[in-house]
């Protein structure tokens, strides 16, 4: 089959060399050329405009879009639009907010094109060698293209959930579990590092991963990550956070539904930014007037 990519940046060039891979045949797009420049030499199709890659597929079209979400998707969308037609199919492999997706969705059907949220995890080596897609949009569409899902995702590393919406909000929840996980670790690791005991981080996450209740990718990676720097003293502490434990997060006080791990591991990130709080001078503060407890000075 042949098929668009629109971001060749981490994800896009890998899920590029991942199809290739598979024998389909694939028009590149990436405002930064140098990128374009890297698929056409891995085999895929350059093109140097969204025009140019509209016009090099035959319709009916599949495009996939893997660029940042949020407004750089709406903008790719709004340059897609009028170059598309009745038939066409365009993917969203970013980490784009559910609602947005229903939105982009009944925009497009509205002039017939199929919009299908994928949902896309594993990170970069998954993007190369076998991903993991959670996919919402019509059941028709899905199974025109379930043998391009069934090709670039792991065994059983692909889901068709249902209505349009549905692939990215499964990707939101899944983040929000990885939020929640990738604290409980590292929660753990403060234990060690604040104890008594001298442990070797890598081997302890070693052990982790090989027959204990909490083996996972992510132990598997915390040991990558210790073999490179065994107190991982080349790096701060900050947490960034692109939005989905967020969105996880307000969905789920939407809900009511009662996530203190998700919702908790997403202020860590945001305590993680500062320095100092604000909050934390009111507690000393109350603590020195109600019974005179000392407080840290400035200089
Ligand atoms: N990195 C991950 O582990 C991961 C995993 C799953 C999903 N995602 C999601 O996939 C998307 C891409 O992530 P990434 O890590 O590859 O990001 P990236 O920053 O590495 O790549 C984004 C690419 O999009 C290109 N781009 C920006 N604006 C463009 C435009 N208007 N037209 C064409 N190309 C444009 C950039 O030049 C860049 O090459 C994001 O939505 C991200 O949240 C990332
Ligand atoms: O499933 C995955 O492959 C990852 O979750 C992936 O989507 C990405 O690495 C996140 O965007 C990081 O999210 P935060 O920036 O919010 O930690």
């Amino acid at each position: 089959m042949k098929l668009g990519m629109i971001g060749l940046g981490k994800m896009g060039s890998n899920l590029v060399l991942n199809l290739l891979d598979h024998e389909h045949e694939v028009a590149a797009y990436d405002v930064a050329p140098a990128a374009v420049e890297k698929m056409k030499e891995a085999g895929a199709t350059p093109t140097s405009s969204i025009e140019e890659l509209v016009a090099s597929l035959e319709p009916p079209r599949t495009i996939w879009m893997m660029v940042p979400a949020g407004e750089v998707t709406d903008q790719v969308i709004d340059t897609l639009l009028p170059l598309l037609q009745e038939g066409d199919i365009l993917l969203d492999g970013g980490n784009s907010n559910y609602q947005d997706s229903i939105a982009r969705g009944k925009k497009l059907k509205e002039k017939g094109i199929h919009f299908m949220d994928v949902g896309t995890s594993g990170g970069t080596s998954g993007a190369r060698e076998g991903a993991c897609f959670m996919i919402g949009g019509d059941a028709d569409t899905f199974h025109r293209l379930e043998p391009i899902f069934r090709d670039m995702a792991v065994e059983n590393g692909y889901h068709y959930a249902g209505e349009s919406g549905s692939g990215h909000f499964l990707k939101m929840v899944h983040n929000g579990i990885e939020y929640g996980m990738m604290q409980a670790i590292a929660e753990g690791f403060e234990v060690l590092e604040k104890s008594d005991f001298t442990f070797d981080y890598e081997k302890v996450a070693r052990v982790w991963s090989n027959g204990s209740v909490i083996r996972s990718w992510l132990m598997e990676l915390t040991e990558s990550a210790f073999a490179k720097d065994p107190k991982l003293d080349g790096i701060h502490g900050v947490m960034q956070s692109s939005g989905e434990g967020l969105w996880t997060a307000q969905t789920a006080l939407d809900l009511k539904a009662v996530t203190p791990v998700i919702t908790l591991s997403l202020m860590m990130r945001y305590r993680s930014l500062e320095d100092d709080t604000f909050h934390g001078k009111v507690v000393s503060a109350l603590r020195n007037e109600f019974g005179g407890h000392s407080v840290v000075k400035k200089d």
